[in-house]
Order: structure tokens, then sequence, then C-alpha cells
């Protein structure tokens, strides 16, 4: 497959695993704090966001601020390899880890919110460029997903130490409209 985005994940994983642990609860937070104060987070009556684990950014307290908000919280269920529904939950209790990596996952019963529905996607990446592309795990789970997911603003959230100037892009990637990070927001359409 493409061994420069292999090459990529390595070296980010190990960005990653020596973050500074104040640097990085600190950044979860900031990028937390912002997301929720940006215009697509107030004017989505649905998100669907990821449920970070370790490594990633918390996003727990932006679940609750969702659910709290009144809005449709939709999480991901994987399905099988590379696909993945929107699901959703009224509390985080339902979470529990579920397949070979042990993210927490909704019931298999949980209601699934169709993709063109969604108002906002909130994505995870092991880094992120200014232009939108994103770095995954490899799964290619939201490639497949963002597509469908027409009408959504999708929003990378990416801490500032994982931000990288320039990303490899393969034709089947689907670039964020926004990477927010701790200090900076970057709109990444519009110049196509
Ligand atoms: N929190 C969270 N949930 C998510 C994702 C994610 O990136 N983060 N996904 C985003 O796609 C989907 C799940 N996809 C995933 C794909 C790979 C790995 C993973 O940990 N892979 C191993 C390597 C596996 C291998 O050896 O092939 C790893 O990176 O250590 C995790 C999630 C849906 N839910
Ligand atoms: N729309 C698609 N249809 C079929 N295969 C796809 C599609 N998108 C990606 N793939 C395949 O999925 C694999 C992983 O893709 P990629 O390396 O871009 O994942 P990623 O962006 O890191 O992961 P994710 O999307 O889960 O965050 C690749 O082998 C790629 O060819």
């Amino acid at each position: 497959m493409d061994s420069a985005k292999a090459a990529l994940r390595r070296v980010m994983k190990a960005r990653i695993a020596a973050l500074d642990a104040a640097y990085d609860k600190a950044a979860g937070e900031g990028i937390v704090r912002r997301l929720t104060a940006h215009p697509a987070w107030a004017a989505a009556d649905s998100v669907f966001c990821y449920v970070g684990r370790r490594g990633e950014i918390d996003t727990r307290p932006l679940l609750r601020a969702a659910l709290e908000a009144g809005k449709t919280l939709a999480v991901p269920l994987c399905m099988g390899p590379g696909m993945m529904q929107a699901r959703a939950v009224r509390s985080l209790e339902e979470l529990a880890p579920a397949g070979p990596y042990g993210i927490p996952e909704p019931p298999a019963g949980a209601p699934e919110v169709p993709p063109q529905r969604l108002a906002l996607c909130v994505l995870p990446c092991l880094a992120a460029a200014p232009d939108g592309t994103r770095l995954g795990y490899g799964g290619g789970y939201y490639d497949r997903f963002l597509p469908l997911a027409c009408n959504a603003v999708k929003i990378a959230l990416c801490r500032a130490a994982l931000l990288e100037p320039v990303l490899p892009r393969e034709c089947h990637d689907v670039r964020a409209d926004f990477v927010l990070t701790e200090d900076a927001l970057y709109a990444c359409k519009g110049g196509g």
C-alpha cells in the first residue's frame, strides 16, 4: 500500500507517545473549548463525533456538551473492515469498549443517523495539514463515510504539535472543511 503514509503513521505515533502530558491535556481541553465556540457547533442540531481513546484528544467533554445542548449525538459503530455507521446515543453510559482496538462504541441496537442528516462531523487524525488533509489510522473508515455525509461541516481535531505543513493525499482522501488546533482554526476549502 502507500508506504509514505505508513512511514508517517509510525512517525506520528511516536510523536504522540512522546507528547508532554501537561501539554497534551491542555491542548485537548483548548480544542474542545474552541470547537464549542465555533459557529458550526451552535448551528448543528446533529453531531457525529468519535470517542477519543488513548493517544487521541479526550472528546468526552464534547460528547457531553452536545447532549446537554439537546443535539442529536451520533458516534461511530464499526460494521466491518473500513465500514462504520453513525449511531445515536443519549448518554455516554451506553458506550462500551468493543472491537479489536477497544474503542468505546454504542450498542448494536443504537439507531442509525443517516449520514446525509448530519450537520457536523468531528474527525480524528494522527496528523493533519492546514489544507484539510488528514492522516488517519489507515482503516479508510472516514474516507468511505465522509462522502455520504454531504451536508455536514467536517472539522478535524489536531493538536498543534501534530500539525504537518503538507501530508500525502490520495484521490479517495476527503479533506476536512476545517482543521482545529488549540491555537488556530484553518479553513481548508474554498481554494480547491
Ligand atoms: N476514537 C476513534 N474512533 C474511531 C476511529 C478513530 O480513528 N478513532 N476510526 C477511524 O478510522 C474508526 C475505527 N478505525 C480504526 C482503525 C484502526 C485503528 C488502530 O488502532 N489500528 C492499529 C493498527 C492496526 C493494524 O495493525 O493494522 C494502530 O494504529 O495501532 C483504530 C481504529 C471509527 N472509530
Ligand atoms: N472510498 C473508498 N473506497 C474503497 N477503498 C477506500 C476508500 N477510501 C479509502 N480506501 C482504502 O482504505 C485504506 C486506508 O485508506 P487511508 O490510508 O486513506 O486511511 P486513513 O485516512 O488513514 O483512515 P481513516 O479514513 O479511517 O481515518 C486504503 O487501502 C484505501 O485504498
